[in-house]
């Protein structure tokens, strides 16, 4: 199984896809400013003066990367994918928040096993809080948890589908920013080479459950660069997508607001930056769960799909 589950803390990690990482510990300030380093190195290397500098698009370009460069990554989740219109836009970051149990990662799962299912590249899966399971991922794909029964998850020699599917995911834990700017920037540079090189199958759906597990603990008080850095990791994750048309997945848990009632973890300043956001709410004592818009490039918001997560 080329999915692997590295530590974040220091040494070295490999992972499949040829993707690489290595760092020794420091101090926060010395990996924030060698991690930009990197990131301006590599598009020195990489990109013209008129990419670094940005520039205006008219309206028919912009009319022309709307409709006509990107596509959609289905969930595997029908009613889902009907409600986004074909499912993950690549090109786009689609955020997905609610609270906890409400079928966040059950949502990401779908859609790594389904993407690796159907071959259509690879997955990336950033496991923040220790949420990828392979026997949720063997359910998804078989529909049934019995064949694991109370024994919990055995790979039999005979599930070459379940191998074939474990193949393209790559799992890799990060537990801080530092490591998740370290992942992505050993992300871009393997996307780089693949496309130099003209590699066949590579990385099209970058999932991270959940990224506010990584970004609500350095927004305020203890580190007052913590906001520039939420904008740099958003940053970084929208130009992935875009340049690689990766479709970018991401989710947001709850907290409370007080008097019972839950907010996103990464509020106001965050909420600009997702291409599209779901909230998903549940029924009372049901596993019935609803999906609604909130902010869609295409669609208008308020659009709702049920889908079932298990009890
Ligand atoms: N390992 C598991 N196997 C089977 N079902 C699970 C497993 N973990 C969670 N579930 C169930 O799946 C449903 C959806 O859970 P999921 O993990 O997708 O929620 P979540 O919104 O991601 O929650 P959190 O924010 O706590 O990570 C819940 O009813 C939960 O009980």
């Amino acid at each position: 199984m080329a999915a692997t589950r590295g530590g974040s803390g220091g040494g070295a990690t490999t992972s499949g896809c040829g993707l690489k990482r290595r760092y020794a510990p420091q101090d926060h300030e010395d990996r924030i400013l060698r991690t930009l380093l990197l990131w301006d190195m590599t598009n020195e290397d990489q990109h013209s003066t008129e990419d670094q500098c940005g520039r205006f698009w008219n309206g028919v370009e912009l009319l022309k990367d709307a409709t006509e460069k990107k596509h959609s990554l289905p969930t595997g989740l029908e009613s889902i994918d009907t409600l986004l219109g074909g499912g993950l836009r690549q090109g786009q970051l689609t955020e997905i928040t609610g609270p906890s149990s409400y079928g966040k990662t059950q949502i990401c799962l779908h859609s790594a096993s389904n993407v690796a299912a159907k071959q259509m590249g690879v997955v990336m899966y950033l496991d923040t809080s220790n949420s990828f399971s392979p026997s949720r991922v063997a359910t998804i794909i078989y529909g049934t948890s019995d064949q694991f029964g109370q024994r919990g998850f055995e790979l039999q020699p005979k599930d070459a589908r379940f191998k074939s599917v474990m193949r393209s995911i790559i799992c890799e834990s990060v537990f801080d920013i530092f490591a998740l700017f370290e992942v992505l920037h050993q992300l871009e540079v393997s996307l780089l080479n693949d496309k130099v090189n003209n590699g066949g199958s590579k990385v099209c759906l970058l999932i991270i459950d959940s990224i506010s597990s990584l970004l609500a603990p350095i927004i305020g008080g203890k580190y007052p660069q913590g906001r520039s850095m939420m904008i740099s990791v958003a940053m970084i994750l929208k130009k992935l997508a875009d340049e690689h048309n990766l479709s970018v997945l991401v989710t947001n848990h709850m907290v409370s607001a007080g008097n019972g009632a839950v907010k996103p973890a990464l509020g106001e300043s965050w909420k600009a930056v997702p291409h599209v956001r779901l909230v998903i709410s549940r029924e009372c004592e049901s596993n019935i769960c609803t999906a609604t818009v909130l902010k869609h490039t295409l669609l208008a918001s308020g659009r709702t799909a049920k889908f079932v997560v298990p009890s």
